[in-house]
């Protein structure tokens, strides 16, 4: 299993970065791929907050990375995305407590949920995976432009190649099917930072979305198919910390800022489909986002 793994790892973050003094947001980094990508911005010396739903296994999730990078400085806060409120009261923490922010890392994600609607009435992977992040990086976005040269990584998925932004039923109350409903917020994260890079040119803060790689995690719990399948698959499955890779390259690497916008896996800058280069949709999904969210 371990020679299969590494021939299915895909690409390696090489960048050396050191991160004394530079603040780190890492969204459900309590599990998966943020709880890697959260421990090894801590290795690199970052102040990390890990931003969850569960304070527990949050806080289970910092001793663990405390310990294995001998950092302190690791800290919880309560982020629920499925909840504007909470969102909310989360930003006005982190800007009370933090005067910088350098790498903001939207990560966490549901998939293939039953139906179900958000504490505001967003059906739930549109609200979480994509509302839930459009409204946190909005609120934290001033504190980014004031720390800059700073990023801003959205963890996307290839799926995006097969979905729609199905702007007359996002509520998903005329038709759902979860699979589409997840695909369908994966895109809007590919179109939301390519809209977000547009509007932040000459800021000095950057963004990139990210295909992680099929990897390891509890995200497939909603389906029984993919339980069986993930099982089935491991050895070919990246482990938590591969998955974490392309990430932290989209957060570290130097040189790149010229990408802002782009899609990335493996480490490096990956094709994305047409409807993801759709600079319309890509506005219209903004204008759609900020009149659901008030803002
Ligand atoms: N695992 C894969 O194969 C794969 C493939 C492509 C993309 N992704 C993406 O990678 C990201 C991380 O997924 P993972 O595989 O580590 O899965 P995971 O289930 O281990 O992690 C997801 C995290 O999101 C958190 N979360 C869910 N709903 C939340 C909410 N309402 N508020 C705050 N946090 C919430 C969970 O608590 C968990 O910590 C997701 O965005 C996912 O779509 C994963």
């Amino acid at each position: 299993v371990p020679y299969i793994r590494k021939h299915f790892a895909g690409g390696v973050c090489t960048s050396t970065a050191q991160l004394p003094e530079k603040v780190a947001v890492v969204t459900g980094a309590n599990t998966g791929i943020g709880k890697e990508t959260a421990k090894d911005l801590a290795r690199r010396g970052a102040r990390v907050y890990i931003a969850c739903r569960d304070i527990l296994k949050g806080e289970s999730a910092a001793s663990e990375i405390r310990a294995a990078t001998k950092n302190q400085q690791v800290f919880v806060r309560k982020l629920d995305l499925s909840d504007t409120k909470s969102i909310r009261a989360f930003a006005k923490g982190f800007l009370a407590e933090e005067k910088q922010l350098h790498i903001l890392i939207n990560n966490a994600g549901v998939m293939m949920c039953p139906y179900s609607k958000t504490a505001d009435g967003f059906e739930t992977h549109f609200g979480v995976n994509h509302l839930g992040h459009f409204l946190l990086t909005h609120l934290l976005l001033e504190r980014l432009k004031e720390s800059a040269p700073s990023r801003v990584v959205n963890v996307s998925s290839v799926a995006h190649h097969f979905g729609s932004i199905y702007f007359r039923n996002l509520d998903g109350e005329k038709y759902y099917n979860r699979v589409f409903a997840y695909i369908q917020s994966k895109l809007a994260n590919v179109l939301f930072t390519r809209e977000l890079a547009y509007r932040l040119k000459g800021t000095g803060v950057t963004t990139y979305a990210v295909h992680p790689g099929i990897v390891q995690s509890e995200l497939v719990r909603h389906s029984f198919v993919l339980c069986l399948l993930w099982r089935l698959f491991t050895p070919f499955l990246k482990s938590a910390q591969q998955g974490a890779q392309t990430s932290l390259h989209c957060a570290l690497a130097e040189g790149i800022e010229s990408q802002s916008g782009r899609y990335f896996s493996d480490c490096k800058k990956a094709w994305v489909s047409p409807k993801g280069r759709n600079n319309k949709t890509a506005k219209r999904l903004w204008d759609v986002s900020c009149e659901l969210l008030g803002i």
